[in-house]
This record gives structure tokens, sequence and C-alpha cells, in this order.
């Protein structure tokens, strides 16, 4: 059918029987616009594609999206409802959603609860299992492409990638966007559809449930590392079912990995009563059969569109999806079946016993529809639609003064969190989705990789080796990030990224520990604006001589007199995570010393000369520091703390588990990557691989171009002085900074680690000191595990900074 040619009229743009309106979206070859049918007044969206512009393999991909958006139905993948083709244009008819993506909600929202999570991910997992029983996989499921419908449902779009797969075929095309991508793709291999679909849906589920990336995405370098090197690091707030669920998608090898099936009866998904009555509800809707054509829309149709009653039959039963009056139909149906089931609590007519949402089939008789006009219905056709999703009888919110201004963030549709509104160009910086055709990587690559279940113990699940934590605990947990079972620091930055609601932070135990009245964060807000500048040498040696040479007591993890004599304004009691304990158990001393009156006399003396000197501070420190090691005694009896101590090594634990140097030829993930990743060239086809910084209108940048990974909030650096020097360094910064904190040792790394000691501050950076093989050099890591505040990142190249400054052999891991 050749509908009608394009005109401008009043600022909308006429195509078919629509009002063209301002642009919602922009995507790779497409742009998106409102419109309204002008018959049924609904809201729709159409997608216009300058075919003229696609080659011949962009061509075969737009035909098939025509093909399977044109061959599925269901209440949580957006309806299609016209095709239009005019000149070298072609138009994609289908529901509008006003909420917009799910991207832009969660940019709003920061993550959701798991409550909230279950139903979209419910919803997304249906809309999935019914493609995967069609045979067909979507291949590029992201939060841009889910979209929120009325009521908060989800709805599923952009088949621009999806295919038709067989049970035993496997695809080559390289599709989809790098942070959702299974590490198949990201290796080239040939692939199978529905496995890299449930990898995607591992990703979007943690992402909705900590409102970040599983993995680096700095670069897709970065990126391929971090998905290959098989952990999964998930924060301590995600609950134990969650984290199961999340990793069983996320599983390197597609063969191990979830089906959709799988992910339907996995036991998350069926915590909450409501969530299964959902399940049951969400049947897809049932497109009218030949014999049983609404007669109400039939007269209207006549009356409005003149069209005679054969006409109409055939377009409908002939579901010709390239007529108006097929459209036209259906919309005028959907209308009247929104109206009909209004105040009934029910999105979905159901006629007989239900459908299965698993399989997508209605296992049903239909019922007859309305076999008589009703006035009540044909009045609905009429007036505009209490669904404010799709209808309304004013043109007014589909114009804009500007076209190219219409491509800005709608405001209704795209509510940006403050502070994120000016990171950066939004339009730039939105990720696509890319596509190639040739493969990436050598083939069989994938096959050096070991069996996932090797992976899994080693890495993913147990990093560290921690023994299983029991179900239900992690809540109580004083220090959650470090719960073994859930991975040992959130990948999250949440100061950077998707805003988590205050209401639903937990404090970390540093937070609990720090009484209302002490403003860390305002004393850190200081020194982002001061940055940190160290002491003078006489500062420095006056501060020494206050510390090891005067007379004081044992200090609970933070000196008494901090800083030359200046009390912290935290009570002693309140600064350690074990303040409720009986005081007498209370007991740090990680320096207690008593000089003798001869040393005392020597460390004046060594100050006096670095006086007169050259003011070399790295001589005095180590001096004093030689002095004070030989009498300060770590004393530190915490045995009784459930502190798990920081992961010293995020890259290579399955070598240091197993005593083996890094370059030792054992299955090292990272290290293969890096041999293989100069024959990698990722989208290498300019035509379509769009990367990482391409452009597009319809948003904001996507979440993990405003966030880095948790490697990127991992700093380390390796000494070679010995470990309670390095200890007694990082504390006298802190206490010279006047930064409380709680200080515990744990020996969780036995055999290989023989000293171990952790840091913990309230600002939610932990600092973990340790001795590791092979060469028993102190590696020390500062991790930003829960902050806000840039300064924590100061704070920690400030003490990287003092600790490369005494130690000239230091370097980096
Ligand atoms: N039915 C709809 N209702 C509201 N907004 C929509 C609808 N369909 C698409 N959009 C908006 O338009 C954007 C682009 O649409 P779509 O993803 O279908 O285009 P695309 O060219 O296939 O994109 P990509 O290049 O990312 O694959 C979406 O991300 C969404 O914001």
């Amino acid at each position: 059918m050749a509908a009608a040619a394009p005109k401008r009229r009043m600022g909308l743009e006429k195509i078919g029987l629509y009002d063209v309106g301002r642009a919602i979206g922009k995507g790779n070859f497409a742009t998106v616009r409102i419109a309204r049918h002008r018959i049924a007044k609904t809201k729709v969206a159409v997608k216009s594609i300058d075919v003229s512009k696609l080659d011949k393999e962009n061509l075969i991909k737009l035909e098939r999206e025509v093909k399977i958006v044109s061959m599925i139905d269901h209440p949580h993948i957006v309806k299609c409802y016209e095709i239009m083709r005019v000149d070298n244009m072609l138009y994609i008819v289908s529901e509008y959603c006003s909420t917009g993506e799910l991207y832009a909600t969660l940019m709003g929202k920061g993550r959701v609860t798991e409550d909230v999570a279950r139903k979209w991910f419910t919803e997304t997992a249906a809309a999935v299992s019914y493609l995967h029983n069609k045979g067909i996989v979507h291949r590029d499921l992201k939060t841009e492409n889910i979209l929120l419908g009325k009521d908060s449902k989800i709805k599923l779009i952009d088949f621009g990638f999806s295919n038709f797969q067989t049970p035993d075929q496997l695809l080559n095309t390289w599709c989809g966007s790098p942070p959702y991508a299974a590490p198949e793709l990201l290796l080239g291999n040939s692939y199978d559809g529905m496995k890299a679909d449930i990898w995607s849906m591992g990703v979007l589920l943690y992402i909705l449930v900590t409102g970040g990336f599983p993995f680096g995405s700095e670069s897709v370098n970065d990126l391929k590392r971090s998905v290959l090197s098989g952990v999964v690091k998930i924060p301590y707030w995600v609950s134990v079912e969650c984290a199961d669920f999340i990793r069983k998608m996320l599983v390197l090898n597609p063969t191990k990995r979830m089906t959709i099936q799988n992910v339907l009866a996995h036991r998350w998904m069926h915590i909450r009563n409501d969530v299964k009555k959902q399940v049951q509800n969400l049947e897809p809707s049932i497109r009218p059969t030949p014999s049983k054509l609404n007669p109400t829309i039939m007269m209207f149709m006549q009356q409005h569109g003149k069209w005679t009653e054969e006409q109409i039959i055939d377009a409908v039963v002939g579901r010709n999806f390239e007529s108006p009056i097929f459209a036209t139909y259906e919309l005028l149906a959907d209308k009247v079946k929104i109206g009909s089931l209004e105040g009934t609590g029910e999105e979905y007519p159901r006629r007989g016993s239900r459908g299965s949402i698993l399989s997508g089939r209605a296992n049903v008789d239909e019922q007859p529809l309305t076999p008589t006009i009703s006035a009540h219905q044909l009045a609905q056709l009429n007036l505009s639609s209490p669904d404010c999703d799709s209808d309304d009888s004013s043109n007014s919110d589909l114009c804009d003064e500007s076209p190219l201004s219409s491509l800005e963030p709608n405001h209704k549709q795209f509510t940006l969190p403050r502070g994120l509104d000016v990171m950066g160009n939004r339009f730039e910086n939105r990720r696509h989705t890319l596509c190639a055709s040739e493969q990436l990587l050598s083939p069989n690559l994938i096959g050096q990789f070991p069996p996932p279940n090797l992976l899994l113990n080693n890495f993913a699940m147990n990093p560290l080796g921690f023994p299983p934590m029991p179900e239900g605990q992690a809540a109580e947990f004083p220090f959650p990030s470090l719960h073994p079972a859930l991975g040992a620091f959130p990948t999250t930055d949440l100061s950077k990224m998707l805003p988590v609601p205050k209401s639903e932070r937990r404090a970390s135990a540093g937070e609990t520990l720090l009484p209302t009245n002490f403003d860390l964060q305002q004393h850190l807000a200081n020194l982002s604006a001061n940055p940190v500048s160290f002491p003078t040498v006489e500062e420095e040696g006056r501060s020494y001589l206050a510390k090891y040479g005067g007379k004081r007591n044992t200090v609970h993890c933070l000196g008494n007199q901090i800083g030359g004599g200046v009390q912290n304004p935290i009570p002693r009691y309140q600064r350690t995570p074990y303040t409720k304990a009986p005081p007498a158990e209370r007991r740090s001393s990680w320096a207690s010393p008593s000089l003798s009156q001869q040393q005392q006399s020597h460390l004046e003396k060594i100050f006096k000369d670095a006086l007169q000197t050259n003011n070399d501070i790295s001589r005095l420190h180590k001096e004093f520091k030689n002095l004070s090691h030989g009498c300060a005694q770590s004393q530190i009896t915490n045995e009784g703390s459930s502190l798990a101590c920081p992961q010293i090594s995020i890259t290579d634990e399955y070598n240091r588990q197993h005593n083996i140097a890094p370059s030792a030829s054992s299955f090292d993930p990272v290290s293969i990557f890096q041999k293989n990743a100069q024959e990698v060239v990722f989208g290498q086809r300019p035509a379509t691989a769009i990367g990482f910084s391409s452009t597009s209108f319809s948003g904001m940048s996507t979440p993990e171009q405003t966030t880095r990974s948790m490697e990127d909030r991992v700093r380390s650096i390796v000494c070679t002085l010995p470990f309670a020097e390095v200890v007694e360094e990082l504390k006298s910064s802190l206490n010279i900074l006047k930064i409380p904190f709680a200080e515990t040792q744990e020996m969780v790394y036995e055999p290989q680690v023989t000293e171990m000691r952790r840091l913990s501050l309230p600002s939610g950076v932990e600092i973990g000191v340790a001795v590791l093989p092979p060469e028993h050099k102190s590696h020390v890591e500062f991790a930003i595990i829960n902050n806000d505040s840039p300064t924590s990142e100061i704070l920690c190249d400030q003490l990287i900074c003092r600790l490369r400054m005494i130690d000239p052999n230091w370097s980096s891991e």
C-alpha cells in the first residue's frame, strides 16, 4: 500500500494517518517521533529510517526487524501497529510509552529496591521467554531498550538486531552494546543468541539492584579484561538470592549459563506471592480472529475511514501491517479494551482460562468479542481514552518549536538527577549498539578458558576462599561490603553515577561509629579545597617527638594525642567497630611505646640534625621509624572481630592462591586476554561499529560512562619497607590529617599472607596492608567502598605519595 506523501502543516508532518511531531529518540539509523493517529486519536511512536542511507547488510537487518515486529504480540513488548514505506523512508508505527527508557528512570532514581527490580525483571524475562519460545533472539537487551509504559509496565523495544535462531544453530554477527555483551561475543566466537540474551539480562539485573555496571567499562579493553576475569563483584546490599541469581546469569561458559526457563524458575523470582500472581497475569494479548471482529469498531471505521466492511475484514484478518486499515482497527480495539478495563485493575482481557506467559501462547479458546454495537464503546472511540500513555486528543505535546531542540531531552521524559547534567555532553556520550559481522578474535580462544565451575570456585563466587556466609546474615554484617559471599567491594561509584536514594543507603560501619557532631565530610571537603599538605620537617619532627617520646596512653586505633597534641574530638570509645564491647575488650595499642631517656635524647638529636642539615624528611622519618619500631610492638588482639580483610589482588587471585607467579603458564584470563589483545579489533566495521563515543539525541550519557569500575576505585602500591613500618606510616599520616580509623588484623590469607592489617575510615575508605608471596613485600591497597566524596581519592593519592616518599623502591602492583 502506498501511504500518502508526507506534508508539513502547522508544525506537524502528516505521514499516512498520523500527525507526526517532535522527536523522542534517536538511534544509529532511526529517529523516533511522537505522533497521533487522526481517527483513533491515539498517540503512537513513529520510527523513521532513511533506507537510502543503509548498506545492503543493514537493509537486510531492517527487513528482518519489520518481519519480527509484525509477528510478535506480547504485553511486555512494544506493539507494532503499522509499517509504512514512503519514497526512501520506512516508518514503523508502534505503541507510545510516555515514561521513556528504563535507563532514564534509573538515572533519576538510582538503583531500585529488589521488589521493584523483581517486577521489572520478571516482565522483561516474560518478554524474552516469549521471544525465545518463538525462536527469536533479541541481541540488544539493555536499559535503553526497555521502556516503561503505563503503570510502570515494562515494554521491550528495538528489534534492530534480533534474529531467528533454531535450537542447535549458532550465530556469528557481532551485535549489541559492549557493557551488556556476553564473553563469547567479546571473544568473537560463534554464539548462542539465547545465552547471549541471558548474559545481558544478568547485566540488567545487576544494574537494577546496584545502580552500576558489573564490569569496568572505561574502555573496551577494560571491559573485556573485566568480563573475562570471571569475577563479578556484588555489593553488600544485594540479597544472597539475588547475588546468586546474577552470578548464574553471568557465567562465562555459555553452555553452563542459565536458560530463560532457569531464569523464570529461580527462587529470587518467586520470593513474593504477588510476583507469582503477576507472572500468571502476563498473558499475551490476543488479536481478533477472522470471524470475531468487533462490530462497534467496524461501524466506527466505516463512518470515519470511509472503508468498506470487506476492506476492513481483509486487512484485519490478513494482519496486513502495511495497511492503515489494520492499524486503525488495532488502535481502536486497544482503545476499547483499555476503556472497558478501566477500574477493573486488569490491563489485559482474559478470555477463558489463562494462556502461558512462558510459552507466549494462549492455551485458550477465545470467547466471542462484543456481539452487538455498544453505545458506550462507540462513545469511547470518539473520545479521548483515559489511558494517558497513548491517548490524547490534543496535539499540543506533539509539537515542538524547533525541530532540533526536539531532540533535547524531554523534560517530562528525562529528569536528570542534580549534578549529573553537568557531566559532559550527554548526546555526545550516549553509547550505542554495535554490530559487526566479522569475527573479532581468533576463534577457539574461549576454548582456552577453564571450565566455568573452576572460574566460579576460584574467582566469582569466592575469590578469596572465604567460608560461605550463612544466608540472611548480609544485612547485619558489620562491614557488609566485605561480606565474603558477596564479593569484596561494590563496583558502583555512587557519587559519579546513579545516585542511591539516601533513605536506602546503609551506613558503613564507620558511619555508625562517628558522633554526629564530627563533620568528617566537611573536613574532607576542606581537604579537597586545600589539598593536603604534609607537615614540614619541623612539624613532622615535633609530632614524632610527641608521639614516641611523650608519655602516652594505649590508644584505640586512633592516637589520643594526634598531630602534635591536638585532641581528637571523637571520644576514644567511639572510634572502633567494637563500641558495644566491654571496655576491657576494646584494646588495640598499635603504638604504646615508652622510650628510655637515652632514646628520647637520641630522637631529639636526630630532629635537630634534620632541621640544621638539608631537611631530609625521608631520612628523618626513617630514623624515627627505626627507633620506634623496636619499641612499639603491635599488640592487636582483635580475634573476636568479624571483620574480613580487603581483597588484595583483583586480577591474579588464582595464581596467588596457587603460589604461581603471574608470568607462569597457568590459567590467567587477564594475561590470556592481554596476549591476544593485539588481535582484537572491537567493532571493525566503521559503518556499523559506532563504538563508545557515538552520538545520540535521545537521552543522556549511559550510566557506564559516568561511572568507573571498581578497579579504578582500588589503588595499590607495593612497598619494600617492612610491614610494620608501612602500617605505622599510614596510621601516622592519618593521625596527622586528623582522620579517625578502625584497625583490625585478620589472617585470612593463610598460609601465604604472613601479616595483614586493615584500616577502615568512616568515609568509606579501606586500606589493606598485607605481606604477600613470592617476594614477601608489603602490598598496600586503598579501596573507596562507600563514598560520595571525591576527597577520598585525594586522600588515597596523598597516602600513596607519602609511601612513595619514604620508600624509594616502591613499585606499582
Ligand atoms: N515506542 C516508543 N515509545 C517511546 N519512546 C520510544 C519508543 N520507541 C523508541 N523510543 C525512543 O527512541 C529511542 C531509539 O529507538 P530504537 O532503539 O528503536 O532505535 P534504534 O535506531 O534501533 O536504536 P539503537 O541504535 O540504539 O539500536 C529509544 O531508545 C527510545 O528512547
